[in-house]
């Protein structure tokens, strides 16, 4: 291993022996004693791969420093080290964005194990620090998955094997951590597109100035910093799927020309005059209330209809209650492997707590608890011991996400119009696909003359 490591610890005789053991493992670390002076580095010097910071500094913390490395977006994978008892902040570090946690006294072997993690992480789905670049492509299955069986769950994956053959643009909304992008890759692998590319894209990492240029392109010399022709995420996805997460981070001003280039499944490179097709099958996701967005100006209605054909709706975990034994054990046989050990189970006390949480992260909570927990684990059996405090209960927890859509009439005509069309006139089927029952079908195609 190689690579530029920032340490953030005011403790300095710790700081220096982390500095002196990266060192000593061949990478070149940067030792910080604040928040400030890490935010001063980070802003002036080359990018870094990793930033392993203290919980606790003089004028800050590292969740805040993390924030301030999402509002700046700078992409880099960062572990919070965190002292004894102070796992419940680790955990919301997790799911503000920090990578992983640490706990102090360091154990050089767990150290070395998640900067190798976070250093294929950052290889994976990071690009080279000097051109950033927002995607992850996925040539391969790398990850195994679970499917739910709650009736929620099932429900989600009849919808995604009926949307999946067809070239509906789906939106896929829920909670942080609950699947979203696993959902995607899940449709695109279910279409007649599988053999094609599967391009994801964070849209809140596409900056207003750079966004034109990385989704559709660019032609050498058109600005500045084009200096060699740039394809864009839609024609790299050509004869695929594009998967757009975060949807409602898309610079407002972008907008339109997306729109623009799914209405006409064409794109126009910045800096050119030739407008080039693409066939691209898109699919986005939402943790936030879109409609929310469009009344407040910042996300164009015309563009959300357009790409919420079909609505898939990602359960929370709190919601499926009954999954919640079989994704833990397979997020303890996937923490087996990856850190070596040999937990064979988890106690049913155990689990009764983990089924009586209500789960904000959703299913990347779980798998990190499970990880943490088989860390933790000396002997074979995760008991109640080995979980951190998990003690909101699900009562507690907030209400559910409202999804409810209002279209307006030409654009309601024009979606059943569109579900007829791709099943071939199954008014059964295309009930389903537009979410409603039959008989509101029926009733709506009366109301717009579609012949029944
Ligand atoms: N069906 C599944 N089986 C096993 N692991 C899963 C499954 N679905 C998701 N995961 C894991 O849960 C974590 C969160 O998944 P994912 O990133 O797809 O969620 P998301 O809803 O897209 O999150 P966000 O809203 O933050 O973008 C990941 O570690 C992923 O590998």
């Amino acid at each position: 291993m190689n690579g530029r490591i920032l340490i953030v610890e005011d403790d300095r005789s710790f700081g220096l022996m982390l500095q002196k053991w990266f060192e000593r493992n061949g990478f070149s670390a940067t030792l910080c004693s604040g928040m400030v002076s890490a935010q001063e580095v980070l802003s002036q010097s080359e990018p870094f791969q990793i930033v392993l910071s203290d919980l606790r500094l003089p004028d800050g913390d590292g969740i805040m420093l993390l924030s301030w490395l999402n509002e700046k977006r700078l992409a880099v994978p960062v572990i919070i080290m965190t002292g004894y008892g102070e796992v419940q902040t680790a955990v919301s570090a997790i799911k503000l964005g920090a990578f992983d946690f640490l706990e102090k006294p360091i154990n050089p072997d767990i150290l070395t194990k998640k900067i190798e993690a976070a250093f294929e992480v950052k290889q994976e789905n990071i690009a080279p620090p000097e051109k950033p670049r927002p995607e992850r492509k996925y040539n391969k299955e790398t990850r195994v998955f679970v499917e739910g069986q709650s009736p929620l769950s099932l429900q989600m994956y009849t919808h995604i094997d009926l949307v999946a053959p067809t070239q509906m643009a789906v939106m896929i909304v829920g909670e942080s951590g609950t699947g979203k992008e696993h959902v995607a890759r899940l449709i695109h692998t279910r279409s007649n597109r599988s053999s094609g590319p599967f391009i994801a894209v964070d849209c809140g990492s596409l900056s207003i100035e750079l966004a034109p240029s990385e989704l559709f392109g660019h032609k050498k010399g058109s600005f500045t910093s084009a200096i060699e022709d740039k394809t864009g995420f839609f024609r790299e996805a050509h004869g695929g799927t594009l998967f757009l997460d975060e949807v409602g981070n898309l610079p407002y001003g972008v907008q339109m020309q997306l729109l623009r280039t799914l209405q006409e499944k064409r794109v126009r490179p910045v800096g050119t005059s030739t407008d080039l097709d693409v066939d691209v099958r898109i699919i986005t996701a939402t943790n936030e209330n879109l409609e929310k967005a469009i009344e407040e100006g910042n996300f164009r209605e015309d563009l959300y209809h357009r790409l919420n054909e079909f609505m898939i709706r990602v359960p929370s975990l709190r919601e499926c209650e009954e999954d919640i034994p079989s994704y833990a054990d397979h997020f303890r046989e996937e923490a087996n492997r990856e850190l070596g050990r040999e937990v064979a189970v988890i106690s049913p006390d155990a689990l009764a707590v983990l089924k009586n949480y209500h789960w904000p992260g959703n299913l990347r909570e779980l798998r990190n608890v499970i990880r943490r927990a088989v860390l933790f684990t000396r002997g074979s059996i995760i008991t109640t011991d080995s979980l951190p405090l998990l003690t909101t209960r699900k009562e507690e927890s907030f209400p559910k996400m409202d999804i409810s859509l209002s279209v307006e009439p030409e654009e309601e005509k024009e979606r059943i119009l569109r579900a007829l069309e791709q099943v071939k006139g199954n008014k059964t089927k295309a009930a389903v696909l537009l979410q409603i029952d039959r008989k509101t079908l029926y009733n709506k195609m009366h109301q717009y003359n579609i012949g029944l």
